[in-house]
């Protein structure tokens, strides 16, 4: 259907695991890489877990869990995606880690038509693309948190990215993937996150002057708007630093007060409350 058949994941975290639990269940041969073996385990006991769900709330059968796992392999040296037709990045909002990332990647995968992209919510692909000496093949491919439930996935060439490698790209995302592709510019937040993290950012502020409980403010959007989780339980599902992260991005470029992420956020941060992920945010987790 696509030439895309061997995918590399760098970063197994909460996106990372959700990206490649996506790939290998449409069918792809899935390499993952982590920096040490501890986070690799911790990535690959996520992934595992989340496919012994969908097999147990009867999503996928037995055999697919199975034939899943068998497309799965992880690693810790970048070297072993030489062979890779994709590659998605998907670690920390960092741009230096990323551009480092990007420039090993360049390196190492060796395919002449191999697409490199980035799960960045926010950083410019441009500058992922001008790291490599293929900016043409550099593009943006952004899912969404829970990776293998949301449908979404923005599509995001950089200046540089040639027409085949979005097409190519958007026919691996639709056609393989199941996923619907929308396109967005390379402006910081693209088209969802330009939308959700003022969203965000005003339900924090509403919390941190006292105008509601946190359990009124989530309520008054899931019971008032339909929306499936309100804006503090989503917080802490994508995760604080994420949040504050792109937030930060998205201020840098268009210095609008609205993206500034309010005090709250930074001390919840830097106290390592980071939501779910760490067992407290705004809520507590066991
Ligand atoms: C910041 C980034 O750049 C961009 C982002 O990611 S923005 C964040 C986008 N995400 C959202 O907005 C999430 C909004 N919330 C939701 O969609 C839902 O609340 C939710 C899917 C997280 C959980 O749904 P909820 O009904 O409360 O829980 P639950 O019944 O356990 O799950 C619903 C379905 O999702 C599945 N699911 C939930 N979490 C999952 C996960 N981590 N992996 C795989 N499947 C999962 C469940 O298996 C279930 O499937 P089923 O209905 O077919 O049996």
């Amino acid at each position: 259907m696509t030439d895309i058949e061997r995918v590399g994941v760098v970063g197994c975290g909460q996106m990372g695991s959700g990206i490649a639990e996506v790939c290998a269940r449409a069918g792809l041969d899935v390499m993952v890489a982590e920096t040490t073996g501890e986070a690799l385990e911790i990535g690959r006991t996520r992934l595992v877990t989340s496919l012994e769900k969908a097999a147990a709330r009867g999503k996928i059968s037995e055999a697919e869990r199975d034939a899943t796992l068998e497309r799965l392999s992880f690693t810790t040296d970048l070297g072993e995606f030489a062979d890779r037709d994709l590659v998605i990045e998907a670690v920390v909002e960092n741009e230096q880690i990323k551009t480092e990332i990007f420039q090993i990647l360049d390196q190492v995968v060796t395919r002449p038509d191999a697409i490199l992209a980035s799960n960045t919510s926010s950083i410019p692909l441009v500058k992922l693309a001008v790291a490599t000496a293929r900016p043409d093949r550099v593009i943006g491919i952004h899912f969404f948190n829970p990776a293998p439930v949301q449908k979404l996935v923005e599509l995001i060439p950089a200046l540089t990215t040639s027409d085949d490698t979005v097409a190519r790209a958007e026919s691996m995302v639709a056609k393989v993937l199941g996923k619907h592709a929308i396109r967005a510019q390379d402006r910081s937040g693209f088209v969802v996150n330009a939308l959700l993290i003022p969203y965000l950012l005003s339900a924090i502020r509403m919390f941190e002057t006292g105008i509601a409980s946190r359990e009124d403010i989530d309520n008054g959007m899931e019971l008032g708007c339909a929306h499936p989780m309100g804006p503090l339980k989503l917080a802490d599902l994508i995760g604080l630093d994420t949040v504050a992260s792109v937030a930060h991005s998205m201020y840098e470029e268009y210095k609008e007060p609205l993206y500034a992420a309010p005090p709250l956020l930074q001390r919840m941060v830097d106290a390592g409350r980071l939501g779910r992920k760490t067992g407290a945010g705004f809520y507590t987790y066991v």
